[in-house]
């Protein structure tokens, strides 16, 4: 498969594309970014990849940290997280209050900021310097140290905190939270503030290709084949909030999109992807990126379907 030629199409076709996305502002530092970004990198299981546009560009990875926590969450604690988290699609928005009240504290799924919440409230809870050791971990598996948070989105975030707050609180007092409500929203703003760019992203994302075992030499990239599998289910169900049947259907692979622009998705045969636009649709996920991530699947004819 030519996927240089193919990424130059998708490139190009969507420069033709007006948008009508806007780049998120509720966190005020993720609206200085430009909106014109658009990068592309394709990382393969033969080793090779392949790039277009704003690839080595850094942003905001928001909701993408969130495949990335429950990883790491798993390794820890294994299917004990299954007691406080659900794996059911929510239909609902990325940061819904609704569904806690009456599902008793428990959050529909890993991905939705209820979930993410609960896995950090456990990574704080196993790991002995939560926030130095997750960016390790994540450092680790994009091989490459010079990864880090960037603060000023993260301090931006807790300015802002009124509604993810609100979730912890809830879930505080339905005996879902076990650690301090700020110290889980300090850890949750400083995952989602990580900066990466599309080659790294999509590089780290090689952990869930080929069942866990795509040969990567760092050690905290093995993951157990089981849990690639699972994680791959709920990016397909979960991962685009009340958008994640719309991409289930139009672009046919496990992924997860993050209020920066981002979107990671995967063929688990063939290869990892990151694309970034930072012009969000109704439901946070990015315009663009989706309509990539969509061309991309019917140009090589390669879904998990
Ligand atoms: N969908 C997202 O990327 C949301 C992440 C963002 N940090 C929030 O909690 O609102």
């Amino acid at each position: 498969m030519d996927y240089q030629k193919v990424l130059d199409e998708i490139s190009a076709e969507i420069g033709l594309i007006e948008g009508s996305g806007k780049v998120a502002t509720y966190i005020p530092e993720l609206g200085n970014v430009q909106p014109d970004k658009f990068g592309i990198y394709l990382q393969c299981t033969d080793g090779q990849g392949y790039s277009v546009g704003d690839a080595l560009e850094a942003f905001s990875i928001q909701s993408i940290s969130k495949v990335l926590s429950l990883s790491l969450a798993l390794k820890l604690i294994g299917n004990h997280m299954w007691t406080r988290i659900g794996v059911e699609p929510s239909g609902d928005p990325f940061n819904s209050l609704v569904q806690l009240e009456y599902e008793k504290g428990i959050p529909r799924n890993p991905f939705i900021n209820a979930g993410a919440l609960v896995v950090a409230d456990i990574l704080i809870s196993e790991l002995k310097n939560p926030k130095v050791d997750f960016l390790q971990y994540v450092r680790d598996l994009a091989e490459d140290q010079t990864i880090q948070y960037n603060t000023k989105v993260a301090e931006s975030e807790m300015e802002h905190k009124f509604r993810n707050a609100s979730l912890t609180h809830l879930m505080k007092d339905f005996g879902n939270i076990k650690n301090d409500v700020n110290e889980v929203l300090d850890f949750y703003f400083h995952q989602c503030s990580i900066a990466m760019n599309c080659k790294q992203l999509a590089q780290t994302f090689t952990i869930f290709l080929n069942y866990g075992k795509y040969d990567l030499s760092a050690e905290a990239a093995i993951l157990d084949p089981t849990l690639a599998k699972r994680i791959n289910a709920l990016m397909l169900t979960c991962g685009f909030y009340d958008e994640s049947g719309e991409f289930a259907f139009s672009v046919g692979l496990p992924g997860k999109s993050g209020v920066g622009g981002g979107i990671v998705a995967l063929h688990p045969k063939y290869y990892s992807i990151a694309v970034w636009s930072p012009p969000l649709n109704s439901k946070g996920n990015s315009e663009l990126g989706l309509k990539a991530l969509e061309l991309l699947t019917t140009k090589t004819e390669q879904s998990v379907f």
